[in-house]
């Protein structure tokens, strides 16, 4: 298709695949801006319709493999785009056979946020509060803190969750609070919703949460758009953050667990370290398994980084495995 070229040809833009919530588009925004920077290439943004968009049924009923970026993959597999952006959360584990890993942009805040109306907490919030979530592992975290509160399962795109606080739903809609990813109010200038940041050395979060993932088609084209390309995905890149995320994920594939698994994961480098630690969940909140490893850098760059990643990560998945994590995320094996 683009054999034999030399130059890039003029015109020709990096097309960049997103999904169209206004989340999606937020956050391809911005890593096309840098993109277009980093490479000198001009970008166009590419919208794409996933499945997880048009379903209506709960995430936790969806099943989750997939539906927020199958699509978008495709779209890559067949050359529509050139790279697709993903929330890297939302991205199996399991390898593509055509696509890889084109950059990690530095990580936004992993945490998750309550919001509440009337500036509550999770500790004010009044007995039998009713607090939306689709997450089994958020659903586990508020029993094992709050185990009065009722937890409504809810789903849609992030202004339509917090309309059920702040809004104009009905009484029977109205909810006490809801609990999100904080990365993706900040995206969406929402940050102002939240009533409290949940620390990550007592909530850990999501795999990968609050970072994106962008990935591209193994097979390079050899042009100079091409070599353009892949020499700005490489400046936008994050070493860190990749290794942190390649942890987290380490855990979730070692437990063969799925996305909606009640697995919270938190990686972090400093001082010549990776640090991992990862919790599990029963699904009803009474019970949890934690493990911590660190693996030193044998080295500078990302290959030491990722080879450090999957170090403390396999040592993490073997001790919660050993220690029955296994049959305690089976507790919830329903979903
Ligand atoms: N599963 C949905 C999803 N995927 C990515 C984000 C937002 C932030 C991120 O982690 O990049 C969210 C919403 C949420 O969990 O609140």
């Amino acid at each position: 298709m683009t054999d034999g070229r030399v130059g890039t040809q003029p015109g020709e833009k990096v097309r960049i695949g997103t999904r169209g919530s206004a989340l999606a588009l937020a956050q391809t925004r911005q890593v096309a801006d840098a993109l277009a920077k980093a490479s000198g290439l001009e970008v166009e943004l590419v919208t794409i319709t996933t499945h997880g968009d048009t379903a209506t049924e709960s995430l936790s009923q969806l099943g989750g493999v997939g539906v927020f970026t199958s699509a978008l993959r495709d779209a890559l597999v067949r050359g529509d785009i050139a790279v697709a952006v993903h929330s890297f959360k939302d991205l199996p584990t399991a390898e593509h056979p055509d696509i890889e890993l084109g950059a990690v942009p530095k990580r936004a805040d992993a945490r998750d946020a309550l919001c509440a109306h009337d500036g509550l907490t999770l500790e004010t919030l009044p007995e039998g509060a009713k607090v939306g979530t689709g997450s089994p592992r958020r659903i586990a975290q508020l029993k094992a803190l709050r185990p009065d509160v009722e937890i409504v399962d809810i789903r849609g795109n992030i202004d339509t969750r917090l309309s059920r606080v702040f809004g104009e739903a009905g009484d029977d809609r109205r909810l006490d609070a809801i609990v999100l990813a904080a990365a993706g109010l900040g995206r969406l200038g929402r940050s102002d919703a939240v009533t409290q940041h949940f620390e990550l050395g007592d909530w850990p979060t999501a795999p990968a949460q609050g970072a994106l993932a962008l990935e591209v088609r193994r097979q390079k084209d050899a042009t100079a758009f091409g070599r353009a390309l892949a020499k700005g995905l490489a400046a936008i890149n994050h070493a860190t953050t990749r290794a942190s995320v390649a942890a987290e994920r380490g855990v979730l594939a070692g437990l063969e667990a799925g996305c909606a698994a009640p697995l919270g994961a938190t990686a972090m480098v400093d001082d010549g370290l990776l640090f991992v630690t990862a919790t599990v969940y029963s699904v009803d909140g009474t019970d949890q398994l934690t493990s911590s490893h660190a693996a030193s850098l044998e080295g500078n760059g990302q290959a030491a980084l990722l080879e450090a990643a999957e170090d403390a990560s396999a040592r993490v998945t073997e001790e919660l495995l050993a220690n029955g994590a296994a049959d305690l995320a089976s507790l919830g094996g329903a979903r």
